[in-house]
């Protein structure tokens, strides 16, 4: 497994190219526990995180915010008491690239600091 959250983001733009079939399979290898949803033909990474309370489901969502904010990369939080529930694509490209499996793996890291 590479340290896939230390890669480096690139900057997406509507003619980025998607990650194939091939890169994702390897790169979802780095973080086994996200799905990858098709929503309305467009594929997302999803995963929902389990918290303590509600303060620490706010903390958390800050912290991917924060990790968004860095990269100029967006994604969905769906927050509720103790419940963080986390969506990463490409809007631009209206799917998967690179950046959203190295964002995913940061905000798994994100998680595994609070513990
Ligand atoms: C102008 C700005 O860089 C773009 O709109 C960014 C903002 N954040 C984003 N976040 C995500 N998830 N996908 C994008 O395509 C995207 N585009």
């Amino acid at each position: 497994m590479s340290d896939l959250k230390a890669h480096s983001c690139e900057a997406c733009s509507p003619n980025a190219p998607k990650a194939t079939e091939e890169e994702k399979q390897q790169l979802h290898k780095d973080i086994p526990d996200w799905e990858i949803l098709d929503i309305e033909g467009e594929e997302q990474l999803h995963k929902v995180y389990k918290l303590k309370n509600f303060v620490k489901a706010l903390e958390f969502t800050n912290k991917i915010g924060e990790l968004a904010e860095e990269e100029d990369h967006h994604p969905v939080i769906v927050l509720e008491y103790g419940k963080v529930a986390v969506s990463w694509w490409s809007h631009e490209i209206g799917g998967l690239h690179k950046n959203d499996f190295i964002l995913a793996a940061r905000t798994e890291a994100a998680f595994n600091d609070m513990q």
